[in-house]
């Protein structure tokens, strides 16, 4: 972990180490994830079955296996305890009514005499969701990506997941049955994203690919943006917490690591204006690791990519999270609410003391997959726009075309397209 002072002369050359963890990594896989995608393209479902073998240790002699079968998804449901059930369907609830507030209808416009002017929503046909299941199962993930599809109206939604020992959390099918989950298959890594991308003759080619997973999931996504959409960059796990001194050290520690037991790449920052409060945090830290199941993959995160970082201000912290573009931001500080006008790039923003960050996680009602690696510049967390495409409508009366056609012939003109002229002059018999 680095612990600097962010007026210290070579902090920007010290902290670059966190700032491009995903640089790092990704030209290395970048190369096996190209082969992947290349490899299930033209074998299909042969290469599907190989790399799920390799991957995640399974026997798998035919395609047949791929699909997790309504039995099988009957059979985790009666498995899954009724409190845990319950907790489920008070997430799929929750998520659905705040999902509910963002889904945007078919407009028309008629302000202007003589022209009808709107957008058409439609939703997706068939989507992809990625369930995360390498380094721990994420029933709440597929939640946060098939319930805003649904939502959304999608006909079709294909799930895949890895099982890594051709071991399934019962819980992950429990979810996917409460949020509408049409199909299920246990793949994994770029070549579930591939498959997705460019089907095979056991998964479906789909429209879209959602979902979070870790740097060969993000990567595939990338490689395959443009023959199909995708939501965002939602790879490995970040937390950056802004605190002034107030609140208490164990429980900013605790959300540190909250998101460090993720994976070894996931990455957690604690920027503060008390230095006192940091060394508190940095012992705190030392000491959970300690009580943590999961405290390899934590501290190996926590060792590479933690940081706590003395600030001189509340401004000064704003700006730096600002350029750090954080997936989850904490406020955790006296007056959340006063420092929220300063943010400007952050995927979600948890405030004050009482908003531990892994509410957001499970069931607040916000989508949890939200973009990483600094994307937060340009994108926003998942969302019921991400399953509907929208359509323009343009419709011209014969007053309409007589009123605005002058000036269509000139820029069409002005750029020299003299077809484009034509088409209106034809229709009002001009010159
Ligand atoms: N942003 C979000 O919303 C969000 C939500 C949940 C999880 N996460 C992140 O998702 C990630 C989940 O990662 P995970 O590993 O647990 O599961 P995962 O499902 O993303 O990845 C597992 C797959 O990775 C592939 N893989 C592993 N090692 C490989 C190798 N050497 N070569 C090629 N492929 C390889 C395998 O195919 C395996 O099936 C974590 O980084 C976590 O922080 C993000
Ligand atoms: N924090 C993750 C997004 O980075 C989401 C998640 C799922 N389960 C627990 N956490
Ligand atoms: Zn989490």
């Amino acid at each position: 972990m680095l612990f600097l002072d962010i007026t210290d002369t070579d902090f920007d050359r010290q902290f670059s180490a966190i700032l491009n963890r995903s640089e790092e990594t990704s030209a290395q896989v970048l190369e096996t994830v190209r082969g992947i995608i290349t490899d299930v393209r033209t074998r299909g479902d042969e290469a599907l079955i190989d790399y799920t073998n390799r991957f995640d240790r399974l026997n798998l002699t035919d395609a047949a296996g791929l699909e997790i079968g309504r039995q099988e998804v009957e059979a985790a449901v009666a498995a899954v305890p009724a409190e845990d059930l319950a907790a489920l369907k008070l997430a799929v609830e929750r998520v659905a009514r705040f999902h509910e507030k963002q889904k945007s209808q078919t407009w028309l416009s008629t302000e202007e005499p003589d022209i009808l002017l709107g957008q058409k929503v439609t939703p997706l046909d068939r989507v992809g969701i990625y369930v995360p299941g390498g380094k721990a199962s994420y029933p709440s993930s597929v939640i946060m990506n098939a319930v805003p599809a649904r939502v959304a109206g999608v006909r079709e939604i294909i799930m895949v997941c890895p099982t890594p020992g051709g071991e399934i959390n019962p819980a992950v099918l429990a979810a996917a049955h409460l949020s509408g989950v049409h199909r299920i298959f246990r793949v994994g890594g770029a070549q579930a994203v591939a498959a997705l991308a460019c089907g095979t003759a056991t998964i479906p080619r789909v429209d879209k690919v959602t979902g979070p997973g870790n740097i060969y999931v993000a990567t595939a996504k990338q490689l395959v943006f443009g023959q199909v959409g995708i939501d965002m960059i939602a790879g490995p796990s970040e937390i950056l917490v802004i605190n002034d001194g107030t609140g208490t050290p164990a429980h900013i520690a605790a959300d540190l690591l909250s998101q460090a037991e993720h994976d070894e790449l996931a990455s957690s920052i604690l920027i503060t204006t008390d230095r006192s409060f940091g060394e508190a945090v940095a012992a705190e830290v030392e000491y959970q690791l300690g009580q943590l199941s999961r405290e390899s993959i934590a501290r190996a995160s926590w060792e590479k990519f933690g940081a706590i970082i003395v600030a001189g201000s509340l401004e000064e912290a704003a700006a730096f999270s600002n350029r750090i573009a954080p997936e989850h931001l904490e406020l955790a500080v006296a007056d959340p609410f006063g420092l929220l006008p300063r943010i400007t790039n952050a995927g979600a923003i948890f405030m004050g003391h009482w908003t531990p960050e892994a509410a957001g996680d499970y069931l607040a009602g916000p989508n949890h997959t939200l973009p990483t690696g600094g994307t937060a510049r340009f994108f926003s967390p998942l969302s019921v726009d991400d399953f509907v495409k929208k359509s323009s409508i343009i419709s011209f009366s014969e007053q309409g075309l007589k009123r605005l056609g002058n000036d269509i012939v000139r820029i069409a003109g002005l750029e020299g397209l003299e077809a484009h002229g034509k088409s209106v002059g034809i229709r009002l018999g001009l010159g």
